[in-house]
């Protein structure tokens, strides 16, 4: 049955069964009471039988008592009860005959007996009562001893027949009796095995059901703690199976979703590191960058270092800085990467950067489309980024970044975060890059006197130890050169304060046409000036001396338009480490040899250690 009944059948089973037993068990006490019926009832004819018998027996006494006491009496009255039992003799052995008309025995004996009344009242009381009216002796015909012999024949088959009725009725008791307990002990055997059955089933079943329901929950709860790979046994019942097939389907399926679920957070998690890792390293790099333009000497350190880091936070790029100059042209002042060649123009015109046009970042395939910058060169076409350096309000020029990697040919795909990391790069050079303008700035005013943007006697402090370190470790020579203008004092009074300034700018005119960019020409003071020379030898600073006097001697300044007239200069020339290995020793040599050119007659040059 197991694997065969669904789960309502067999639930309905155990309810029908006990249902079917009671309706069998009703049908058979049904059956057997009709027997038992019919069993009465045939026990009530024979008790019928049994009484209608001995009325007959009881009528022939009565007849024969009454005859008998006429006979003794005379009384004609004592007959009555002689007449009425011989009446109702006739119609009750009647009743008898038709109550035994089905047993032949008993039929034969009940006409055997009505014969003998019959007899016995035609030829022996009929006969007494005459004689006894007629007063003949009655006697005689009593010592025949026939009627004696008809009455005894007369009991006698009486007895028999109810000697046979009485048996017939115990028989019918005794099989009703034992009719009435078979049926008793197959109703109680009927009910104990259909009780015994429907527990059997109904247990069976709930012993099912209370296993499965048990695996179920105990299933369902490994699974909800987190034991993805709990099943149910699939067990014969086919609902039971059914459903235990059913939830280990849903099992696999929780497992299979949980565990694309981890696997996407792994992936996920994954993929967040190494976005963390890349942006913590980029943040790093752009920190290091800072710090290190914050720490650039000059620009072309501060270059240096936007290079590197541009180098190594787009390793797959090549790019270029480009700085805007003040003719509004663009130079390109540092380039990086595989293909730094192919970065196109190193010099150009500002309005040929789309990004310096428009004030905006540009991003471009390269190609020889409308939307590329004129400074990118068509023959390698690349998709690059131009972002403006703006800081303060300044642009002061761009940063360019090309990607020659072939998933980027011809297509503009700069990802947002790229787009994001080089404004952000962008910003931070912009902004260190005009932090270094402004020192570079700030340092200069405070090192050059602001009449003639000469330096100033500051920067002589600072610039002539170190080149007579240098020259020391070069085993050269340095030259000092200190001269000073003729009658400058006559020059202010005669033309005014603000032509001697004029002459002091001419003169500063004159020096930066006549050193080097090397020399390092200063104003040492009023109207007093001082070159050093590294490197020179005395012959070389004295033919620079010499120089500068006749220039000067020949030079005509106008101010106002207003000619000044001849002005002359006074040269002291002091050599390192000849006359002095030390800043003040060599300044005080090249003062004395100035001082002897004054005192000698003035616009000449005079040499420490020459003097007179
Ligand atoms: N216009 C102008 N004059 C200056 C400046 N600095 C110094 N002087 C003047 O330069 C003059 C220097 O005069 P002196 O020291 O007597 O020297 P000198 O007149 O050139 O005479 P010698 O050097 O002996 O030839 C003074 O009158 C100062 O006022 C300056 O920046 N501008």
């Amino acid at each position: 049955m197991r694997g065969k009944l669904s789960l309502p059948t067999r639930v309905a089973l155990v309810y029908l069964l006990p249902v079917l037993a009671i309706g069998a068990l009703a049908i058979y006490v049904t059956l057997g009471l009709r027997t038992t019926l019919t069993t009465n009832e045939q026990v009530t004819e024979t008790q019928d039988i049994i009484s209608t018998a001995r009325l007959v027996e009881r009528l022939l006494i009565d007849a024969e008592t009454s005859l008998r006491g006429y006979l003794i009496t005379g009384d004609e009255d004592l007959l009555d009860p002689y007449d009425i039992a011989v009446f109702r003799f006739s119609r009750t052995i009647e009743t008898l005959a038709r109550q035994v008309a089905d047993r032949p025995e008993q039929r034969r004996r009940t006409a055997l007996a009505r014969e003998l009344f019959d007899r016995w009242q035609r030829s022996v009381a009929s006969e007494l009562i005459e004689a006894r009216r007629g007063g003949q002796d009655f006697a005689a015909i009593v010592s025949t001893r026939e009627g004696t012999g008809l009455v005894s024949a007369f009991r006698e088959t009486l007895r028999e027949l109810l000697e046979a009725a009485e048996q017939r009725l115990q028989d019918q008791l005794a099989a009703s009796q034992s009719g009435f307990h078979r049926m008793e002990t197959v109703a109680w055997v009927w009910l104990a095995a259909a009780v015994c059955i429907t527990a059997g089933v109904g247990a069976l079943l709930l012993l099912g059901l209370s296993r499965s329901v048990r695996d179920l929950t105990d299933s369902a709860q490994r699974i909800a703690d987190g034991e993805l790979d709990r099943r149910m046994t699939v067990r014969g019942d086919r609902d039971i199976s059914a459903m235990a097939t059913a939830f280990n389907r849903m099992a696999d399926r929780l497992q299979a979703t949980v565990q694309k679920q981890q696997r996407t957070q792994a992936e996920l998690r994954e993929r967040v590191d190494r976005l963390v890792a890349l942006r913590t390293r980029e943040s790093n790099l752009l920190t290091r960058m800072g710090e290190l333009l914050q720490a650039a000497d000059d620009r072309e350190e501060a270059y240096r270092v936007v290079a590197q880091t541009a180098r190594e936070l787009f390793p797959d790029d090549s790019g270029a800085l480009l700085m805007l100059t003040e003719d509004q042209d663009v130079l390109r002042l540092r380039s990086w990467g595989r293909h730094a060649e192919r970065l196109g123009a190193s010099a150009f015109a500002a309005r040929e950067c789309w990004a310096l046009r428009r004030g905006k970042t540009h991003t471009g395939a390269g190609d020889e489309g409308e939307l590329s910058c004129g400074h990118v060169d068509p023959a390698h076409p690349a998709p690059y980024i131009c972002i403006p350096l703006v800081a303060q309000g300044e642009t002061l020029g761009v940063l360019h970044l090309r990607n020659d990697e072939p998933e980027h040919e011809g297509t503009l795909d700069w990802t947002d975060a790229e787009h994001q990391l080089a404004a952000t790069m962008a910003e931070h050079v912009a902004l260190a890059l005009a932090n270094l303008e402004l020192r570079h700035r700030l340092q200069e005013q405070s090192l050059r006197d602001p009449l003639t943007g000469l330096y100033n006697r500051r920067m002589l402090a600072e610039a002539l130890p170190r080149e007579l370190r240098r020259s020391a470790r070069a085993e050269q020579s340095v030259a000092l050169l200190l001269f000073d203008l003729d009658h400058f004092k006559q020059l202010n009074d005669d033309h005014g304060h603000d032509a001697g300034d004029a002459v002091l700018r001419h003169l500063a005119g004159l020096l930066g046409e006549n050193f080097r960019g090397e020399d390092i020409c200063c104003r040492f003071g009023g109207e007093e000036f001082a070159v050093v020379l590294p490197g020179a030898d005395l012959e070389h600073a004295r033919q620079r001396a010499e120089e500068l006097r006749r220039c000067v001697a020949e030079a005509a300044v106008v101010h106002q338009g207003e000619a000044l007239g001849d002005f002359t200069l006074s040269l002291g020339i002091a050599m390192a480490p000849q006359h002095g290995d030390s800043e003040e020793r060599l300044i005080q040599a090249a003062d004395e040899a100035l001082y002897a050119a004054k005192a000698a007659g003035r616009n000449r040059v005079c040499v420490a250690g020459e003097l007179a």
